[in-house]
């Protein structure tokens, strides 16, 4: 049973069977991509303020000295974003700063906002009047909080981690399993198309490694939702020196989750933190978020590579490289998928995952997204760029 599951609602049936069948998959048994997708991003980083203090984390400040970025700086991010052809901004921050935090709580309200996700929801609208569309991913949520933003972002993320219980989330504020099951529960119920992964060498065994890619396949079979799957090796840095997996535990990993997980799921793997070109034949065939101006704050050491060096990548691996957007063409509505579009539409017509057909014609993408990309403006034009795939000529 996974650690809290139960405590948190989230009921889960991983079959050991399919857990047996999955720690028997080796890179000789997936497929290596038709093409390999990647989003040109910025990343906001809100606040350096956690609930939480996972060990292998450089991210998060203690209480008096957390970060908090001002709308101002929030739009001089997006607006230098934009100006590069970017169409994302990344918010991934603490998670919901607890009241350790007072000088983060006084500063939010002398400003007018509540909590944190009151103020993410101004900030996502800065992105937006600016150009580039929002993907947040705070953490844990609950419905109330994920409701207070999802309309505003184009997709939305959190890590799952694993579904083991791992000292490296030891402490009075941990990490839980089953709240981050929640979490991405909650985003199904809500019909948010959503980003989530595992962090891959924290103390989790293979068993532990497959049970957690089958919790994400089962959270899909039952809202269809999930649009892409982050194999993300644990990077060291100076809260970490417990090292990071090698070259062959990544090769078994990101093969072990292409086999877990449908088609209409991209594989992504960071190409700052793993070693990409080693890894796409496994299975990969998509190269996540990467941004031509701001450094990956969650791991400063770790740069991200020019768009010539993806093109290497690609070259290498005999794949096209293809600009997309923050949210996967599967999710966008009819009249805005390309007419290449040959994919699993998630609008409950495809039937890939057996969604029942009452589910047909839901919407994904809220009357704010819609408008942004349908809007007769530059950033309009830059997102149906990147969508008719012909950013990158
Ligand atoms: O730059 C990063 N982008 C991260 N991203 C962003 C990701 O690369 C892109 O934003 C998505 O592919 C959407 O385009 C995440 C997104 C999530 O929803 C969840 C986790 C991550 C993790 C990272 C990360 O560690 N570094
Ligand atoms: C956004 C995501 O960044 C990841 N994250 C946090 N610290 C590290 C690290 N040292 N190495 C790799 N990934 C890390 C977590 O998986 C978090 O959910
Ligand atoms: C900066 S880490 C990413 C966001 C969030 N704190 C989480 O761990 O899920
Ligand atoms: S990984 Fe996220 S939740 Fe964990 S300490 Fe860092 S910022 Fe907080």
């Amino acid at each position: 049973m996974i650690p809290g599951a139960s405590e948190y609602g989230v009921a889960l049936e991983i079959d050991d069977a399919a857990v047996e069948r999955l720690l028997a998959v080796t890179p000789e048994d997936v497929a290596a991509p038709r093409e390999l997708t990647f989003a040109r991003n910025v990343f906001v980083p809100l606040t350096t303020a956690c609930r939480y203090t996972c060990t292998y984390c450089t991210y998060f400040d203690p209480p008096g000295e957390a970060s908090l970025l001002s709308l101002e700086e929030v739009r001089e991010i997006c607006e230098r974003g934009a100006d590069a052809g970017c169409t994302e901004a990344l918010f991934t921050f603490g998670d919901d700063p607890d009241d350790r935090y007072a000088e983060i709580h006084a500063q939010l309200e002398a400003w007018g906002y509540d909590s944190i996700h009151d103020y993410l929801r101004a900030a996502c609208e800065v992105a937006l009047e600016e150009g580039l569309l929002p993907h947040s991913n705070p953490g844990d949520q609950t419905i109330e909080q994920l409701e207070t933003v999802a309309d505003v972002n184009a997709s939305m993320g959190v890590m799952l981690e694993t579904t083991a219980e791992v000292g490296a989330h030891a402490g009075p504020r941990r990490k839980e399993p089953g709240q981050r099951l929640r979490t991405i529960e909650n985003a199904g119920k809500l019909d948010v198309a959503f980003t989530t992964g595992i962090l891959v060498g924290i103390g989790e065994d293979w068993r532990e490694r497959a049970e957690s890619l089958l919790a994400i396949r089962e959270l899909h079979e039952r809202y269809d939702h999930v649009q892409e799957v982050i194999v993300q090796p644990v990077a060291e840095n100076e809260r970490w020196s417990d090292g990071s997996p090698t070259l062959e535990t990544m090769r078994r990993v990101t093969a072990m989750a292409r086999a877990a997980l449908p088609e209409e799921i991209s594989v992504q793997v960071p190409p700052n933190l793993a070693p990409a070109r080693e890894l796409i034949d496994c299975g990969v065939d998509d190269l996540g978020g990467v941004s031509p101006i701001t450094d990956d704050h969650i791991n400063p050491d770790y740069s991200w590579p020019a768009l010539r060096e993806l093109e290497g990548i690609a070259d290498d691996a005999g794949a096209p490289l293809c600009e997309r957007l923050p949210v996967y063409e599967r999710f966008l509505p009819s009249d805005l998928r390309t007419d290449g579009f040959d994919g699993a539409a998630a609008d409950g017509t495809a039937g890939a995952t057996g969604r029942r057909s009452e589910d047909a014609d839901r919407e994904w993408v809220s009357p704010t997204i819609r408008a942004a990309l349908e809007a007769a403006d530059a950033a309009g034009e830059r997102y149906r760029r990147v969508l008719r795939g012909t950013a990158l000529e």
